[in-house]
């Protein structure tokens, strides 16, 4: 399916995504351009704004950003270590504020859309989720954005009771939608994410990263093909 566009760019956080999509996606030769741009909503706004900046200056814009990379998934949401997710929203999770308990509510959390300050949520063009989950294999679902890598068991059930229908967590995806919103909006952006490990109770040791890489690699390479 990104055979349909003219120019794509991939944005993923650390070199080895980077490297995991480049592999695959080589023989669509200029068509795609794949960066690292950094961990975390920020860095990966800066770096993804530079590239559309610098597209747009030298006549070839983007018609597809895709934020991708290796994820956690909700094991209660039937997602698992090497599974595909694409997402049919990406949302910023933990952009607001904590909301302490008072007599009448326990404590709780306002998003900044609940505080009137702005969107939380990108929702790419459905047509194009449809058509990369079909080539990717892959399933749809809420792909959470976070600055902090959830940790506990407790964090996990406080996502998933804000977020029903949420299939992943990563760290970059908001970041992406946000400086496309900015830079080259109507421009779609998708988020394709596979699975290293569950969210919850932190494991380091549990992640797997070389098995959630090729399935990146593979993902692409359908995507590619
Ligand atoms: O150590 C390595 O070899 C290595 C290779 C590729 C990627 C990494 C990362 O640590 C990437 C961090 C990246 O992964 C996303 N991620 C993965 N699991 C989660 C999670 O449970 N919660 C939030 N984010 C997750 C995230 O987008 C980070 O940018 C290491």
């Amino acid at each position: 399916m990104l055979a349909a566009f003219e120019r794509v760019l991939v944005v993923c956080a650390v070199p080895a995504e980077r490297d995991a999509v480049a592999t695959a996606t080589r023989g669509m030769g200029p068509r795609v351009e794949v960066v690292a741009g950094g961990v975390g909503p920020a860095a990966v706004a800066a770096s993804t704004t530079a590239a559309l900046l610098t597209a747009r200056h030298a006549g070839r814009p983007y018609d597809l950003v895709v934020a991708a990379g290796i994820a956690g998934g909700f094991a209660a949401a039937g997602v698992h270590v090497g599974d595909t997710v694409v997402a049919d929203r990406i949302v910023a999770a933990d952009l607001g504020a904590e909301l302490p308990p008072t007599p009448q509510s326990p404590a709780g959390f306002a998003s900044v859309a609940d505080l009137g300050f702005g969107a939380v949520e990108h929702r790419p063009p459905p047509a194009v989720v449809s058509a990369a989950a079909e080539a990717a294999g892959a399933r749809t679902g809420a792909v959470l954005s976070v600055s902090t890598t959830t940790g506990t068991d407790e964090r996990a059930a406080q996502l998933l009771a804000r977020h029903p229908d949420a299939a992943a967590e990563a760290m970059e995806g908001f970041g992406v939608a946000e400086a496309v919103a900015a830079h080259s909006a109507p421009t779609p952006v998708l988020e394709v994410r596979t699975v290293s490990n569950a969210v919850g109770l932190r494991n380091r040791a549990a992640w797997r990263i070389p098995q959630a890489l090729a399935a990146l690699s593979t993902a692409f390479g359908k995507l590619a093909g």
